[in-house]
């Protein structure tokens, strides 16, 4: 029986990748009208000498599926009439219905492989159930979830949702490019998985990190899910926890390096151009610091390209500065800042931060005088001995005597804001926060590394350590606490904040380069939507429900700014940038309407 069942499975399988991966041209007007409608490019010869797809496919379809949502109307024109139970449900009882049993599930892993499922069977309901319940689906989808999910990817990776580019695709990534079926790609998440979040080297198992990226790009900026590709390059692995683990799917071999590296990303950034245009924006997320760096100097003016690690994070981090000094009341250029770590996410903002200084009249070598960096070795100073510092960390090397415990360099440079970001999880213990509420009368902390097991502290340390005076913020998500009768709701400083309008507004728009100008903009644009009834509850970012508003609102600022510096490609400039934006954005309503009366939007302006 199972055998069979497994057969019946591997045939649908095999006709599914027949008929609906290859491009083939189409020969039959209603073929071609049904493909449009599921959101592929392909036809076969199969489906095209019987006109219509068979009901099956576009059941099996997670562009085309509405399952119990389609009407009697529909089942008979898709021809899916019995192969769905007889009652119709409406979207909403499909989200409910679908909440139900989520909640009922016994762990988050769990719940993140049925809402994985449920992406591909059913697209536009995995967005709906997304927006309806940003909060609760976040953490699954994303951060912490996302990285217990790369962990076991090999175990439980069921359906492609990405292209996985192998070192032995050398010579050959174009081509491998033209297998994904869509060819109106306007943004790729790329990770070499080197990195992943606080985890470290998870080789191709990074790829959940590039698809949870780019499904916030739709959840939370309406950027449409056709137009997004999340990609691994999988150059091997150095962790001996995969390369002995049999189960593991990628390369098993050390990472390529050097030459060899660099040349396979080349390819990959002119393949991506000559394969999608060169406004295809390529985001690069979690590449480990030595090539994070090298890569985006190398990348940044030729190519439509940001780092999130570096540029993202700097944005939201600055942000919630920008929000914590309302709290506060210091001004900006009176506060010193003390980030634990010295990898992309610090000099990231270390950097947008020094540029926010000099906006506030300071000079850049004043700037750099506020921003202390600690790293593996201890505070960053000039002529350190027995270490020699990156250009990255020399520009915020400070003429001090060496200092290496975190809580004696607390205790020497009396920083306002403590900000972690280094991946290494309890690094803020009890002393140093409980330094930081002796120093400052209102201290800032952000533990910002990621998963929520990587933070540098909890929340609940950093209010009860500091008698519930600190302003917290942290990367992933922690729940809203209870202290002295008062209620606290940690803000999380995420670049999720930042990353998805800011795609949005560049894939709209045909944006071509993404100078630092802009996340610049957008940490202010962000700050600036922080109410008093947020910041009273010391909420440094606008509540997560309001995610979505936030990015089109960066969005606009973005835009704005790309007309005005001619970065922009779509002209004429619309007159209402927020409507154009908003007439673009991706409807997680289903469309309405039988095949024949399906017309291709157009979406090239
Ligand atoms: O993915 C996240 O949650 C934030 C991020 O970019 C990282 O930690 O690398
Ligand atoms: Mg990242």
């Amino acid at each position: 029986m199972l055998t069979q069942s497994r057969m019946r499975l591997g045939q649908i399988y095999q006709y599914l990748s027949k008929s609906l991966l290859l491009q083939q041209p189409c020969s039959s007007r209603k073929t071609t009208i049904i493909y449009q409608k599921i959101g592929t490019t392909a036809s076969s010869d199969e489906l095209s000498t019987q006109g219509y797809a068979n009901g099956i496919d576009v059941l099996l379809s997670r562009r085309a599926n509405k399952g119990q949502a389609f009407s009697m109307e529909e089942r008979d024109a898709y021809r899916v009439r019995g192969l769905l139970p007889a009652t119709f449900s409406s979207p909403h009882l499909q989200v409910e219905r679908f909440m139900e049993n989520l909640r009922r599930m016994p762990d988050d892993l769990s719940r993140y492989m049925a809402l994985a499922s449920l992406q591909d069977i059913n697209e536009k309901l995995f967005y709906r159930i997304a927006l309806e319940h940003t909060q609760e689906i976040m953490p699954l989808v994303y951060t912490p979830t996302v990285g217990l999910a790369c962990q076991k990817y090999s175990l439980i990776f069921a359906k492609p949702k990405g292209l996985f580019i192998s070192i032995f695709d050398k010579g050959s990534i174009y081509d491998v490019l033209c297998n994904w079926p869509v060819n109106d790609v306007r943004a790729i998440v790329v990770t070499d998985g080197e990195r992943i979040l606080g985890l470290g080297d998870l080789g191709c198992n990074g790829m959940g990190i590039s698809v949870g990226k780019l499904s916030l790009y739709t959840a939370l900026a309406g950027v449409r899910p056709e137009y997004c590709l999340p990609i691994t390059l999988d150059v091997g692995t150095n962790s001996e926890v995969y390369l002995n683990d049999r189960y593991y799917l990628g390369v098993r071999q050390k990472r390529v390096q050097g030459n060899e590296y660099d040349e396979f990303v080349d390819e990959f950034m002119q393949a991506v151009v000559k394969r999608f245009g060169k406004q295809c924006l390529i985001q690069f997320e979690d590449f480990a610091n030595h090539n994070a760096f090298r890569l985006l100097a190398k990348y940044r003016d030729t190519y439509c390209t940001f780092n999130d690690d570096i540029q993202g994070t700097a944005s939201v981090a600055v942000a919630g500065i920008l929000g914590a000094i309302k709290i506060t009341g210091k001004k900006l250029v009176d506060n010193r800042f003390l980030f634990y770590g010295a990898g992309e996410a610090s000099i990231g903002i270390a950097e947008l931060l020094s540029l926010a200084l000099t906006r506030e009249g300071l000079s850049q070598e004043e700037a750099r005088k506020k921003i202390f960096l600690v790293d593996s070795k201890g505070l960053i100073v000039k002529n350190r001995p027995g270490s020699k510092l990156n250009r990255e960390k020399k520009q915020f090397a400070h003429e001090h005597e060496p200092v290496t415990k975190l809580i004696d360099v607390v205790h020497t440079v009396k920083p306002s804001f403590l900000i972690g970001a280094a991946g290494q999880g309890a690094a803020f213990t009890s002393d140093v926060l409980e330094a930081m509420g002796s120093i400052n009368k209102r201290p800032v902390i952000f533990a910002l590394s990621n998963p929520t097991s990587k933070a540098e502290c909890t929340a609940r340390e950093a209010y009860e350590a500091t008698d519930g005076q600190c302003v917290f913020a942290s990367g992933s998500p922690f729940p809203r606490f209870e202290y002295n009768d008062k209620i606290f709701i940690p803000g999380q400083g995420n670049n999720s904040y930042i990353f998805p309008g800011v795609g949005l507004a560049i894939v709209t728009f045909g944006i071509r380069h993404i100078p630092d100008e802009l996340f610049y903009l957008a940490a202010k644009t962000l700050s600036e939507q922080v109410t008093e009834a947020d910041l009273s509850v010391g909420l440094v970012y606008p509540p997560i429900e309001k995610i979505r508003q936030v990015s089109r609102k960066i969005a606009v600022k973005i835009s704005e700014y790309a007309y005005d510096k001619n970065l922009a490609t779509v002209w004429p400039k619309p007159d209402n940038l927020d409507k154009f934006l908003f007439e673009k954005q991706y409807s997680v309503e289903y469309d309405d309407g039988l095949p024949p009366r399906w017309e291709k939007p157009n979406y090239s302006t």
